[in-house]
């Protein structure tokens, strides 16, 4: 179909590099570039191998360092009460406490306990800037888990290890700007442990921890008294705070309930050596620590032994809010229709500490169950679903006004301004990186990041650019890893292409109809390819070694979720515009993770969102490609997507990127129960 004349990468010179972004000494992205980072045109100097975050323990702490200032957090909130201050948060004892040598943000716990949650906030009238505390990025733990399709969260909080990259200076914006929320919400949270005489919950998750789909999941760890084993009928309960309105209904009608209680009992039962290494290996040292912790504490609970480790799936029906989970014994057994309608007969042996949890698609009941001491837990989910939607004005907007609506100045200010300055500097940033086509567009620049890719009459030059390819079999790393799946093309037609795109693109593809389909005379014409948004990565074999001439390929993930694969398939791809350079093979998952999420948001935006999609849609780039007269025959593979796209909405994997998609409730059916426990 694509002869080498009609080659749209291979014809336009100047060659291959004209199509490369040009190196690019702003781009902050490079900040984990390792030393197989070859993805990169210039790759930076090799910093030091990022290890694991888990691994290996830290040395034994050095004399501990000062004591940094509390973070002074201003939030306007009613005129009769005035600014408030978080004053002197409790650390939880977690994974953080750990790192204490290497990062001042995770102080002793202040002896003695700290007053109840109303009394911790005070007056205060500066607005922070957290960077001046010398606040650095912890970096995100990513924590895996392979037993079950359902991993755990991503989770934003402490208790995580600051990797060598880890300093401010050399993060891009959002980083900080993630980093800055979770280091906010866990100087909010309460001690992660919650006891009773006989037993106690222990919370390994942050306590923000952002949806992801249903993969979203809280971990906890069960302890209890020597005599008090946990009984065969234990069972674990979500409750929701403040719980009420639609998503109360959803959820309830789910699970056939008439209360607010809902049992997420993981029902899969693994062995500790099943579990990923480092998650098991984080729980392990968490568990220590809360025994230690609980050993120096007066009362029953200095005696309680680990019993049980829970990864509990949340349903995706619970929407966004407060949670905690009950660990109950008895009452009716598992799967009988008036389970949860009888909570009377069911003994509460122990609470969970509670938990946010926060999607980037908000509204008013982001604030259900908050409370005043938890609004710092507010901003900082704010922030961190303002840093990623930030590239989304038509999400944005709605958000915004959610905010009015609900929170007229109280959380917003605070983190709205931090939000904000740090967004603002990364448009510069990323408007500086793509010189190559700012340089080339209108003078009249926007302030809409999407024109960061190109204006919206349409791709600049020497976009778009069509080949196809074969789909191979990959290694597989990046849907485990990422949960994201990549068709991968290690030919290119034209071959240039793959040689010519370096980096990460925002374009089209469609999977072709199998070639036999169409040459028989008997058979009708195979339906005519869908378009889809794709995320287009282009560079040498992550997995192989450097070398002088690397052999490169190109990834595609689809926007789309596909009912199964298509593996030996020719897809068309259109790239349409450069999104940014690729992280180094062995950046942080969540790095990763991020930065995947923002390219999902660009693409979504730029080339289907409102005043863009005439310009940037399919069509358009085959009228384009069409005008260079280096395409043949491929107008008429164009359909008019437009339906298409608007129905297929709903199957774009928005909560990839935190985004609640539809029909939850079908979502967990799907999905059922989930989550796995391990004995201890
Ligand atoms: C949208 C997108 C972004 C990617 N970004 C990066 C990146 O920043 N760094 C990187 O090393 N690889 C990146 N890749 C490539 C993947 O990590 C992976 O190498 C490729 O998808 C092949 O997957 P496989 O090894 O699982 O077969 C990206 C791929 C896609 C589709
Ligand atoms: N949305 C999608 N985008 C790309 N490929 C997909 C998508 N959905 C399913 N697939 C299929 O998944 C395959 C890649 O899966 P896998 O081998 O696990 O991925 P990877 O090697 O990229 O980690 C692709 O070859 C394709 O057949």
């Amino acid at each position: 179909m694509d002869h080498p004349s009609c080659l749209h990468v291979g014809q336009r010179p100047p060659a291959p590099d004209f199509y490369r972004p040009p190196p690019s000494p702003v781009v902050d992205l490079r900040a984990t570039a390792t030393p197989e980072n070859h993805w990169e045109q210039q790759p930076p100097p090799p910093p030091p191998y990022t290890p694991l975050p888990t691994l290996p323990l830290p040395p034994p702490p050095p004399p501990r360092p000062p004591r940094p200032p509390p973070l002074p957090v201003r939030v306007n909130v009613d005129p009769g009460i005035g600014a408030l201050r978080i004053e002197d948060p409790l650390r939880p004892v977690s994974r953080g406490e750990d790192r204490s040598p290497q990062s001042p943000y995770f102080p002793p716990p202040p002896p003695p306990p700290p007053p109840p949650l109303s009394h911790r906030l005070r007056v205060q009238t500066s607005l922070p800037n957290l960077s001046q505390y010398g606040l650095k990025s912890p970096s995100l733990s990513p924590r895996p888990t392979t037993p079950t399709p359902v991993s755990a969260a991503a989770t934003f909080g402490p208790g995580v290890t600051p990797g060598p990259n880890s300093g401010a200076e050399s993060k891009p914006f959002w980083q900080n700007a993630l980093s800055e929320a979770r280091y906010f919400a866990g100087g909010l949270i309460p001690p992660p442990t919650e006891s009773t005489k006989h037993y106690t919950i222990l919370r390994h998750s942050s306590p923000l921890i952002f949806y992801r789909g249903p993969s979203t999941s809280v971990e906890i760890s069960i302890f209890s008294a020597p005599d008090y084993p946990l009984p065969p009928d234990r069972s674990i309960w979500l409750q929701q705070r403040g719980f009420s309105g639609d998503s109360g209904m959803k959820i309830k009608a789910f699970f056939g309930s008439t209360d607010d209680w809902f049992n997420v009992t993981p029902s899969v039962a693994v062995q500790p050596d099943e579990v990923e290494r480092d998650t098991e290996r984080g729980w392990k040292r968490d568990m220590d620590k809360a025994a230690r912790k609980m050993l120096k504490d007066k009362g029953p609970k200095k005696a309680h032994i680990p019993r049980e480790t829970h990864v509990v799936r949340i349903p995706e029906a619970s929407d966004d809010g407060y949670f905690r989970l009950h660990l109950c014994a008895g009452g009716p057994p598992d799967g009988q229709a008036d389970e949860t309608s009888s909570s009377s007969k069911r003994k509460i042996l122990c609470s969970s500490p509670i938990f946010r949890i926060a999607s980037t698609s908000t509204d008013s009941s982001k604030f259900r169950g908050a409370t005043l001491s938890t609004l710092p837990l507010e901003a900082a989910a704010f922030v961190g679903s303002k840093v990623i939607l930030s590239r989304v004005d038509p999400i944005i907007a709605p958000i915004q006004a959610g905010y009015d609506r609900v929170a007229p100045g109280m959380v917003k200010t605070l983190a709205y301004e931090i939000a904000t300055d740090k967004i603002n500097e990364n448009a510069a940033l990323r408007q500086e990186k793509n010189s190559y086509i700012s340089s080339s567009r209108s003078s009249s620049s926007s302030s809409s990041s999407c024109h960061d890719i190109g204006p919206d009459s349409g791709p600049l030059p020497p976009f778009p650019l069509k080949f196809t390819g074969l789909v191979n079999r990959g290694t597989g790393r990046s849907t485990a890893e990422l949960g994201v799946p990549t068709a991968n093309l290690l030919r290119t037609s034209p071959e240039s292409a793959r040689f010519a795109l370096r980096g990460v693109y925002a374009g089209w593809a469609c999977i072709l109809p199998p070639k036999t389909a169409s040459s028989s005379p008997d058979c009708p014409p195979p339906p005519s390819p869908v378009w889809h948004e794709a995320l287009i990565s282009a560079g040498p074999l992550p997995s192989s070694r450097p070398q002088a001439a690397p052999e490169p390929q190109v990834a595609v993930h689809l926007l789309h979720e596909f009912p199964r694969g298509f593996l030996g398939r020719e897809i068309k791809v259109i790239a349409m515009g450069y999104l940014r350079p690729c992280l180094g093979f062995n950046a942080q998952i969540e790095d990763k993770l991020v930065a995947f999420s923002q390219d999902v948001h660009m693409v979504l935006s730029c080339l289907s969102g409102p005043g863009r999609r005439e310009n940037w849609g399919p069509e358009n780039a085959a009228v384009l490609l069409k005008q260079k007269k280096s395409e043949r025959g491929m107008g008429e593979r164009f359909l008019d997507v437009k339906q298409k796209v608007a129905s297929k909405v709903p199957s774009v994997p928005l909560h990839k990127v935190g985004i609640r998609g539809f029909d939850p409730e079908a979502k967990d059916r799907m999905h059922g129960r989930g989550g796995y426990w391990v004995r201890r």
